[in-house]
């Protein structure tokens, strides 16, 4: 049976902030892995099959087959504290407490802990009259935001606000491109820039989400920041799921082709990633750099997600701010 979380007091006033993330399994095991892939892949936001059809497939093939697969990627990434996006998430909650003295700030996983219903719950049982939820999302997609919206809007006897996106937030903006100029300055430019967002099947774009025009308006505006001509960086898409097309052009497919054409070294970086992950430290970091080197290239260059670096901590304190007055 679920124990029911203590409530979490609100300090100053009656409202809250609410940092959501994705989440990510409490172990690299297989059966940890199997637990979060379970609740992650039963989203209808995220695979809206009809369970008749689905079921079977994710409960007899893809749980089994892809748990110890990924539980031993996971392996390879974990920190000490845990998941790095676990840790990453909560050092931000940490930094944006200590720029929003007066509110409580809290976060939460839409999949796995800390479950976003239950911290919800505490904060309103707390003394929480109304939360702002800021999901770690800066581009909108169906799949990610409004699957946070789903679980925040059951949540009953406390009044939620959710932050839609913040892909244009200047802020935000200003801090990916410093992280950039920053990492290039120490680092030296390698012969391209890849923008590389986490994809989505083509069919929801079709259909009206507006994630992929937000990936596009985000890297136009970062690469105006940074003072790029087109021909010095590209936009891309990874972590495919299943077999349908997705959003492309593809990110390994990309640095492949990069690659045969004689380009030693791509600097690579994940603006809708908010802090560091499987899909950053493993797939980018660590599988697409070999896939690089496999086929001619020198080195590609991982720039690390924003994570808990005070920029970051103070453009989504301001978005925050904004949102609450109404801004
Ligand atoms: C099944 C389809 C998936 C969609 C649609 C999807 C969209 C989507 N995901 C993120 C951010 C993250 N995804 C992460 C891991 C991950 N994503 C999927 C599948 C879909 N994502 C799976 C099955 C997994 C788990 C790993 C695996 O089995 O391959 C992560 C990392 C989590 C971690 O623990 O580190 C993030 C972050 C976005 C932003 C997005 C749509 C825009
Ligand atoms: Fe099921
Ligand atoms: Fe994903």
């Amino acid at each position: 049976m679920a124990v029911p979380a203590p409530p979490i007091p609100a300090p100053g006033g009656d409202t809250a902030l609410l940092v959501v993330n994705l989440g990510t399994p409490a172990a690299p095991t297989a059966a940890a892995v199997r637990r979060y892939l379970a609740e992650f892949l039963h989203d209808y936001r995220v695979v809206a099959l009809t369970r008749w059809l689905w079921c079977p497939l994710l409960h007899f093939a893809i749980l089994p087959l892809r748990s110890p697969r990924v539980a031993k990627l996971y392996a390879g990434i974990w920190m000490e504290g845990g998941s790095p996006l676990a840790v990453h998430t909560a050092r931000l909650a940490q930094a944006l407490q200590q720029r929003l003295p007066d509110l409580r700030v809290a976060h939460a996983m839409r999949y796995g802990e800390p479950a976003l219903g239950t911290t919800l719950r505490s904060l309103r049982d707390g003394g929480a009259r109304s939360v702002l939820v800021l999901p770690l999302y800066p581009q909108y997609s169906t799949t990610t935001t409004a699957s946070v919206v789903d679980v925040a809007a059951a949540v009953e006897g406390i009044e939620v606000q959710v932050v839609q996106d913040y892909h244009l937030d200047a802020g935000w903006v200003a801090a990916v491109a410093g992280s950039i100029r920053g990492y290039r300055d120490t680092h030296g430019s390698g012969e391209l820039l890849l923008f590389s967002f986490h994809g989505i099947p083509q069919r929801l774009v079709d259909a009206g989400d507006p994630y992929q025009a937000q990936c596009r308006a985000s890297v136009a505006a970062i690469a105006a920041a940074l003072g790029l001509e087109d021909d010095q960086w590209r936009l891309t898409f990874q972590s495919r799921f299943g077999r349908e097309p997705w959003l492309q052009p593809y990110t390994d497919h990309t640095l492949r082709e990069l690659a045969g054409q004689g380009l030693k070294h791509v600097d690579v970086v994940c603006p809708g990633f908010a802090v560091d992950c499987l899909e950053t430290l493993e797939e980018i970091a660590l599988q697409n750099a070999e896939l690089f080197r496999a086929h001619g290239g020198e080195a590609l260059r991982y720039i690390p997600c924003l994570n808990d670096a005070p920029e970051h901590a103070e453009a989504l304190a301001s978005i925050a701010r904004r949102s609450l007055d109404g801004a």
